[in-house]
């Protein structure tokens, strides 16, 4: 039984899908959002849809085999018509926190490669301004210590992501840590103050980057463009 999120999650899923076009290359996100899209495009290339996608996690690679939507990589495809991902906050500004699932990095990849970036929530992630999701930054594994030290010194207290127990690590190989800056009033000030910091590979604040939001609120749509 999907909950009231899990059907807005499956509905905007499957409208994104409905963008791609014949002869397209995809960036495809990450997240239970993403699968409905995923398993989406599986069936429109059933029914003849040509598409290639470059995912930004093995999980959703795994999805892709799964559902049968052909892959392919960057040294392939210099850019992508469209990228459909997810995300933890949408602002009334169209700006994002993304990296819930870990795997912001590469997501932000597959978003900076594309023409378009489309990101699909149900409308629980709508927010006024963000920061009540901590903002996830993706750190070196050397020295992570250090580098928590000087994050915490912007006005967070961030907390090393973990799972079952052990320290949880990317599909890049590194840390997440979890910064509860509290409301991000100036989301690219904050990223650029982060990126400055030596060790921190990248952030989850995606800053004038997303086109087009398709938010579910049950089974009803809604479309918010910039
Ligand atoms: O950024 C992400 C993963 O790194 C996801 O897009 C984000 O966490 C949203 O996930 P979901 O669709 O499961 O709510």
């Amino acid at each position: 039984m999907l909950n009231e999120a899990d059907i807005g999650k499956k509905a905007v899923g499957e409208e994104a899908a409905k963008y791609v076009k014949s002869g397209m290359k995809i960036g495809l996100g990450s997240g239970s959002t993403v699968y409905w899209m995923v398993k989406k495009l599986g069936e429109l290339v059933q029914q003849g849809l040509d598409v290639e996608g470059i995912p930004s996690s093995n999980q959703t690679a795994d999805w892709a085999r799964e559902f049968g939507v052909p892959l392919t990589n960057f040294s392939k495809v210099d850019q992508l018509d469209l990228t459909i991902d997810g995300a933890d906050e949408v602002d009334e500004n169209l700006q994002l926190i993304k990296g819930g699932g870990g795997a912001l990095f590469r997501e932000k990849v597959i978003a900076m490669a594309a023409k378009e970036l489309i990101i699909i929530v149900d409308k629980s992630k709508l927010v006024k301004h963000l920061g009540e999701f901590p903002l996830s930054v993706e750190v070196l594994p050397f020295g992570w210590e250090v580098t928590e030290k000087k994050i915490a010194l912007l006005g967070c207290q961030p907390t090393l992501r973990k799972k079952d127990q052990e320290i949880f690590v990317s599909d890049n190989g590194n840390y997440i840590l979890d910064c509860a800056f509290g409301e991000i009033m100036d989301p690219k000030k904050l990223h650029e103050q982060l990126k400055l910091i030596v060790g921190v590979v990248e952030t989850g604040l995606f800053v004038d980057m997303a086109n087009e939001v398709i938010v579910g609120n049950g089974n009803e749509i809604e479309v918010i463009s910039q």
